[in-house]
Parts: structure tokens; sequence; C-alpha cells
């Protein structure tokens, strides 16, 4: 099962204000749906957008905040804020409430209340934005809520091979957009931004991708920057520790952490002139599995479980003893595990002519002493495809669970 089958989702005919945009005078007399496919037809193009892509709608309300279960989209903002000097607890609950009605608005693809809508994504259904709200460890001091932070929100070891830049890493409050549609997903970065206002400052934002939905003849396991299909091995919902392993449990603490998880946020810059240099073979070796269809070296199909037993002729492991998929199983280490649901970044060219672009690696896990960090500490000791990456910036979030109808994200902390 690939990432896209986790969650369903709801397509759905988009409104009647979304429609105006979109189909003109021709398309008024015949229901929403079907106006978008009549005004299709006048102009001649494939039906197909509004009615999947931009149609298709994810709850803002539910056990888990979205972005976590859902397909990874193909567009995403990444955005954290601090606090302006003077905000304490009543207007970051302020700011929170006004932030959820935001995105809730947006996510049913509906414009943004009190007459605020910029018009960015005026033309467009909600395409699947999900917009997904966290905090940061400075936060609880910040708000005098100290009382409330989470054990598991203790700072990220400093690994050796970091060379992290502070001003793009950490932060008070965190905000991950996602969405198949560009405009709509930068519609709803802007919208909180504008919200923020006076009460929270950028501190700092990054911007990723990745395959567009329709793109490949089958829904397929996204692709990285390097070429790899990326994702392969996530735990999957429906496995039995699935749960445990990324959702802090309905009886975990603190409480208003209930159903929520922890987000370690690593932009991963990829040496990839370095990369492309490499042979098909070479870069087989330093992940474990095969570039055209994500399969272990060791046979079968992406599916398969990857055999790090198994020995060549010569006695050597298929899987090499520094494969990035050996180094980083569950299997060698003790059972750590994380859903890794990354964006791809490229910011351009650096001055030696190198593509600055790489993964905004994403991983949600119950608790990252128990997922990512016994990870990195190995690969930092030096996997293969270390060879091949920088982390220039770290964050670590506590994202609580999903809000109740009527309920702002973070009202548990804020209220409690
Ligand atoms: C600390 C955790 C991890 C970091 C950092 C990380 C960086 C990173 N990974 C890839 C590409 C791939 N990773 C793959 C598997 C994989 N990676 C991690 C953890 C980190 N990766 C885990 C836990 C796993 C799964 C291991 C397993 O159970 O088999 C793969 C293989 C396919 C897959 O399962 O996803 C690829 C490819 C890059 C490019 C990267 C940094 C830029
Ligand atoms: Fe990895």
């Amino acid at each position: 099962m690939t990432q896209h089958d986790h969650e369903p989702l709801e397509p759905r005919a988009v409104s009647r204000r979304r429609l105006l945009g979109t189909v003109g005078a021709a398309g008024l007399a015949v229901g929403a749906t079907g106006g978008a496919v009549a005004s299709a037809a006048v102009r001649d193009e494939p039906p197909t957008a509004l009615t999947s892509l931009g149609a298709t709608r994810v709850p803002f309300h539910g056990t888990h905040q979205a972005g976590i279960l859902t397909p990874q989209q193909a567009h995403g903002h990444l955005a954290a804020f601090d606090l302006a000097p003077g905000a304490g607890r009543k207007q970051a609950a302020a700011l929170l409430r006004r932030w959820s009605a935001t995105a809730r608005e947006l996510m049913e693809g509906e414009a943004q209340g009190g007459g605020r809508d910029t018009g960015i994504a005026l033309d467009a259904g909600p395409s699947s934005l999900t917009v997904t709200f966290g905090f940061g460890r400075a936060f609880f001091s910040r708000t005098g809520l100290t009382d409330q932070l989470p054990t598991e929100l203790a700072p990220l070891p400093e690994f050796s091979a970091d060379a992290l830049d502070k001003d793009r890493s950490d932060g008070e409050l965190w905000v991950q957009i996602g969405a198949n549609d560009a405009l709509v997903a930068f519609h709803a970065l802007r919208a909180l931004q504008r919200e923020a206002g006076e009460t929270a400052k950028l501190r700092w934002q990054m911007n990723g991708f990745n395959r567009s939905p329709g793109a490949t003849s089958h829904p397929m396991t996204v692709r990285n920057l390097m070429g790899q299909v990326d994702g392969s091995n996530n735990p999957k919902p429906g496995e039995k520790d699935f749960d445990a392993r990324v959702f802090v449990p309905a009886s975990g603490t603190p409480a208003w952490m209930a159903h929520g998880s922890y987000a370690v946020v690593r932009r991963i810059r990829m040496l990839l002139d370095d990369w492309d240099k490499k042979s098909l073979a070479e870069q087989e070796r330093v992940i474990g599995r095969r570039k055209s269809d994500g399969a272990p070296l060791t046979g079968g199909s992406e599916d398969t479980e990857p055999d790090l037993d198994k020995r060549s002729a010569d006695g050597s492991p298929v899987i090499a003893a520094d494969a990035h998929v050996r180094v980083t199983s569950p299997d060698t280490n003790g059972g750590a595990a994380m859903l890794r649901r990354p964006f791809s970044y490229h910011d351009g060219f650096r001055d030696d002519g190198a593509p600055d672009a790489g993964l905004l690696f994403i991983a949600w896990q119950a608790d990252p002493l128990r997922g990512f960090v016994p990870v990195q500490r190995k690969l930092d000791r030096g996997d293969a495809l270390s060879r091949f990456t920088r982390h220039e910036a770290s964050a670590l979030f506590a994202v609580p669970g999903g809000p109740g109808k009527g309920e702002y994200v973070g009202q548990r902390l804020l209220e409690g």
C-alpha cells in the first residue's frame, strides 16, 4: 500500500461561489459539478480537474489534524512564527482561534470570512488543502504554560554532521500547508500570515513540492530529487503498531496532546552534483533499493520487506552494511519508526552552480526519542546516503489532536 491509500478523501462538488469564477455565464444554468463539466466541454478541455483534483476536500475536524495521514500533496509551505513582544497566552489563543476558523473555511473551499479574502484561489476547489498547526518548545515559556510542556519536546540532540542555520530552525508556532494546487496553497499561507498580524512574526518559511496527482498512470509512492521512490516502507494505517508509533494515545500526557503527534522538520540539502555522477548501481547500493521501482535489492517488489540477512555468492550482504535502508530499519533500531511525509524543495542555484535543493523532511511520531532521534544518531555516524546530504535546519513541534466541531486547534492547551 502506498501513502496514497492512507486516508479516504471526500471529492465533492465545489461551492457556487467558487463555480462563478470558473464557468462564467455558460455554466450557470446547471448544477455545480455539472456546470464545471459543461463549461469544460464548451472550452474543449478535459473535464477532470475541478471534479477530482480541485474538488477533493479534506475535513478540518477529526481525531487527528489533517496533513498527517493525508496523501502527500503537490504543493507545500512550512512556516514558523514567534509571538511578538508583549503577546502572551491570551493573544496566542485568539490567534489560534482565527487561524483555525480560516483553515476550516479554506479547507472547505469557502472564501476567508470577514471580507478578508484576497481572491487568490477564487476559481479553485479546495484541492485537498490541509493546514496543520504545531507548538515549539519556546511557546510554553512565552505563554506561561511550562507546566504543560511535553517531555517529548526536549530539544533534539546536536548531531555531529549538522550545519544548522539557527534563523531557519525552531519557532514557537508552526504551520504546515499542503494542497494540490499552487494558488490554493499560497492563498492559505498568505491568509494565515496576514492573520498573524501584530501577534506573531514570521521566523522562517520554506516552500516544497511533490508529484501532482494524475501525473503517473497509477497512484505511486512519490520520488525525491535524487530520483528514488521515497516512502515505501513507511508505517501504514491499519498495521498493528501504527497508532502507537505515530500518535499520542487518548490517555497520553499531557492530556491536551491526546491523539496528537510530534513533527521533526529537517531541511536536508542534497549534494545533487555529486549524486548524479554516481552510476545507477552505486546509487542503488547507497539506498539498498532499486531506483526504477523501489524494490529492495534482495528482490520482490516495492512492498517486499528488505531481507537484511541475504548474502551474495561471495558472502557479502546484498544490502550493504551502510545502506540507508539497513541503517534506518526498525529492525536495527530497536523498533524505532516514524511516518515520513516530506516535500522536495528547490531554492535556485548556489554560487558554485549546484542546486540549492533537497528534502523538507517531516517525520511524525508519538515520541521523537523512540522515532527520529535514535535513527538520526545512527545516520550521523555515517550511512552511505549521508555523504550526499547536509542537514541545514531543524525544528521539533508538538502537534495536538484534531479539533472537534466548534473547537480551535490548541484550545485544550490554551484554555485547559
Ligand atoms: C532520521 C531519519 C531519516 C532521515 C533524516 C532520512 C533522510 C533521507 N532519506 C532519504 C531517502 C530514503 N529513505 C528511505 C527509507 C527510510 N528512511 C528513514 C529515515 C530517515 N531518512 C527510514 C526510517 C526509512 C525506512 C527504513 C525501512 O523501514 O526500511 C528510502 C527507501 C524507501 C522507503 O522506505 O522510503 C529512501 C529512498 C533521503 C533522500 C533522505 C535525505 C535527504
Ligand atoms: Fe530515509
